[in-house]
């Protein structure tokens, strides 16, 4: 098995696409790290991430949007109003984007309507479908961080929008990993946290995982990327050649929806994703954490240590993939263990050193006191 892309394609909009050149962008430069320069509030974020950062298909921008800020993005109740004042609201007060979970839409075919698959070459044995971002705009103006990301010419808005419309570097050396290292789903509880396009967690449920869960901040994050993924990741053993056939897509729904039923879907800041899960009446903590390229800000440290500490069972563990360092933003590899020890809950492992490109880290974590 390969890996697949899922493209959107639209022939009106395909018109007016036009591929990020780079001119003031820094995502498709290979020089320039691929996130974050927040515009407002002199943040002037950049986080350090090479090109293969970038999706193959990268974003896009509409070359008839202007600054894209949208009056329609009213989801978010402390990220209202225009972008700038948004971004200077939300530096001010706490991220606490309320978390939600999202349904698995009934009609299957729908989430994939319009979606092109292809393969993406590599060992990891799991297939992705990608929607393209512009898309996720003109039909999902909800949130509206695909303008906004264009926008601030910034992969990551800090408190709105996350990052997690493509697919970072480090997920790919968790995959890596999962094959190299031999690990086991097999009857997990899993959890996909910051899971972005939810490559993770689709390897983890392919693998045997009993439930696996995925959060995302954004929801758009969540239905238009994370569930069509998960949608399109679920091959069908006795799948014939001809897709077309009434039984077949029957089959298929059919499959995938037992596969669904182990999958649940939330967005929402990390504090608040707890507290939603944790306030179910019958709530199992997750055997298995599984996260990648999400301590790159030192301000969730906090917040991420809790959700850690409340969420993972005794003797569960999280793998965490991370670059050594995000240049801007201050976050890494170094100051997390750090403020891990310092905490003295968790003790930490180091996996892997990935030394090729920017340095990056895969680390374990468990509780140092499991009982
Ligand atoms: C840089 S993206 C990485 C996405 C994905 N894990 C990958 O490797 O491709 C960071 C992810 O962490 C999540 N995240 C970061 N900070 C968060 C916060 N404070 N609360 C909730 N989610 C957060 C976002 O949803 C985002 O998808």
């Amino acid at each position: 098995m390969a890996f697949q892309f899922n493209f959107s394609i639209e022939e009106d909009l395909e018109n007016k696409l036009t591929p990020l050149g780079g001119e003031n962008l820094t995502l498709d430069s290979p020089k320039e790290p691929s996130f974050s320069k927040s515009q407002k509030g002199n943040r002037d974020k950049k986080l350090s991430a090479d090109l293969s950062d970038v999706l193959p298909y990268g974003l896009w921008e509409c070359s008839s949007q202007g600054n894209g800020t949208s009056s329609e993005d009213t989801e978010d109740p402390l990220c209202a109003a225009d972008c700038s004042s948004e971004l200077e609201a939300c530096e001010k007060q706490p991220f606490l984007k309320v978390a939600k979970e999202h349904v698995m839409p009934k009609d299957l075919n729908q989430i994939l309507e319009n979606k092109v698959i292809e393969m993406l070459p590599g060992p990891q044995h799991v297939n992705i479908a990608v929607v393209k971002t512009i898309l996720l705009k003109e039909k999902f103006p909800g949130e509206n961080i695909v303008s906004k990301s264009f926008s601030s010419h910034s992969d990551l808005i800090p408190g709105v929008y996350e990052g997690g419309l493509k697919i970072w570097e480090c997920t790919f050396d968790l995959l890596t990993y999962f094959t190299k290292a031999k690990v086991k789903f097999s009857g997990q509880k899993v959890l996909d946290l910051g899971c972005g396009s939810g490559l993770l967690g689709i390897t983890a449920s392919k693998g045997g995982a009993r439930e696996v869960h995925f959060q995302d901040y954004n929801s758009l994050v969540i239905d238009e990327v994370t569930l069509p993924n998960v949608v399109a990741n679920f091959p069908l053993q006795d799948e014939g050649t001809d897709e077309n056939e009434p039984d077949r897509k029957r089959q298929r729904k059919s499959k995938v929806a037992q596969e669904l039923c182990k999958c649940r879907f939330f967005s929402g800041e990390w504090s608040e994703f707890y507290k939603r899960v944790l306030s179910e009446k019958v709530f199992v903590k997750y055997d298995l954490i599984l996260t990648s390229e999400t301590i790159y800000n030192p301000d969730y440290y906090s917040t991420l240590h809790e959700t850690f500490l409340r969420l993972l069972s005794r003797n569960g563990r999280v793998l965490l993939a991370s670059k050594a360092h995000y240049f801007g933003v201050g976050g890494g590899i170094h100051l997390f263990q750090k403020f891990i020890e310092e905490r003295d809950v968790f003790e930490t492992k180091t996996l892997e050193i990935i030394d090729e490109g920017l340095k990056r880290f895969l680390i374990e974590m468990t509780f140092k006191y499991p009982s």
